[in-house]
């Protein structure tokens, strides 16, 4: 018989690849063939090269923008080679089903599906579409939501709220294993710091500067990206990432509260692990906007403080900071009343009644 045959895409930042991550082990247990499409610099070719059973097909991307400026005058043609090279990839790999991500390597996957008939799903993570989803919505045949609200930014016929898709293996941290893996004693409340998948060099510098404040009363293990480790110090309840995979359910389960960005994905781990947040969503000049706005829905339910970058200074940190450890049990409260729904068990389902039979 047939192999069943899946492909995903999806790139860019860990946020645009994580939700492949967590579906992919139902697809390998099953024995499907399983295909990614990602770029070839990209956060998404390291961490799914790690993963067995998955092919990875490297191919051009190119970041879409309004304006035809100097610095992006070849991103159309490489979207167009990218298109080219995916629909040669479909029509050599057949698969039955695409799941996208999104991020602007999902582009040209999405033009390639609807130019070589192949069924596709749109996973959108953050309360407002982002501009490679809105791009590709047309060529899907289902677009799944993970809040609510945003629904109402969605085409209303084949749109769906499922809530985020989280790996399971995140719920089975051990706290004991998270402080020997860090050498905290866990003596004092732990606080985890991550600005994000690619870490942010602003609440870096911020954190930093505030350690002879904050150590009295807190153990920190800070996930602060590639190259942005800062070796000088050397403070004892103080640790220091650069990107965790395996060791990121222990590092949870030996928090009690955490600094963060508002990327969709990571907020919504947070929530189903009952974690009390302090968010410093990305500035609307670093992006859309749409941090922001996921940060303001998760502050309006009591599940997160919110610390705008703007307002974002040492004294400001630390104020936030002693609010997050006074308010987390008021937080954690209402955590409490947030039901994971099956999201992923629906997300299968509806890849196997979209999928090409
Ligand atoms: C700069 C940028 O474009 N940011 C976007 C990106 O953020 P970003 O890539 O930071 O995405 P998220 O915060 O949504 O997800 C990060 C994911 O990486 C994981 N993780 C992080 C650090 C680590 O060491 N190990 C690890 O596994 C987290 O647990 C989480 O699952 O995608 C988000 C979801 O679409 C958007 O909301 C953000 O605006």
């Amino acid at each position: 018989m047939n192999k069943k045959r899946i492909l995903f895409t999806g790139g860019g930042t860990a946020g645009h690849v994580i939700v492949n991550l967590a579906l992919i082990p139902y697809y390998q247990e099953q024995g499907w063939e399983i295909d990614y499409i990602g770029s070839k610099e990209g956060i998404e070719r390291n961490l799914v090269s790690e993963l067995d059973e998955v092919t990875y097909h490297p191919i051009s991307t190119g970041k879409l923008r309004r304006y035809i400026s100097k610095e992006n005058i070849k991103d159309p043609f490489k979207v167009l080679k990218g298109t080219l090279q995916a629909i040669n990839i479909l029509r050599k790999r057949k698969p039955s089903v695409i799941f996208s991500k999104g991020g602007f390597v999902s582009v040209p996957v999405m033009l390639a599906a609807k130019l070589t008939g192949v069924p596709a799903v749109v996973h959108e993570s953050d309360y407002t579409p982002g501009l490679a989803n809105k791009i590709a919505m047309p060529f899907a045949q289902k677009v799944l939501a993970t809040f609510p609200e945003t629904l109402s930014y969605l085409p209303e016929k084949k749109s769906e709220y499922v809530g985020a898709v989280i790996r399971d293996e995140l719920f089975q941290g051990s706290r004991q294993n998270g402080l020997d893996i860090t050498g905290l004693s866990g003596e004092k409340p732990v606080l985890l710091i991550m600005g994000g998948s690619g870490g942010s060099e602003k609440i870096n510098e911020t954190v930093r500067n505030c350690l002879p404040q904050l150590l009295p009363f807190l153990q920190i293990i800070h996930i602060c990206g590639h190259s942005k480790m800062d070796t000088e110090i050397n403070e004892p309840g103080y640790r220091q990432f650069e990107y965790i995979n395996e060791e990121l359910k222990d590092m949870f389960a030996a928090s009690d509260f955490v600094l963060s960005r508002a990327g969709s994905n990571a907020i919504f781990e947070f929530l189903a692990l009952q974690l009390p947040m302090l968010l410093i969503p990305l500035s609307r000049q670093a992006s859309r906007g749409d941090q922001i706005i996921n940060a303001k829905s998760f502050a309006e339910r009591r599940y997160a403080r919110v610390l705008e970058e703007e307002a974002l200074t040492d004294e400001a940190l630390i104020e936030e900071i002693k609010q997050l450890t006074k308010s987390a049990p008021v937080m954690v409260d209402a955590m409490k009343q947030y039901k994971t729904e099956k999201a992923k068990d629906r997300v299968i389902e509806i890849i196997s009644e979209v999928r090409k039979k």
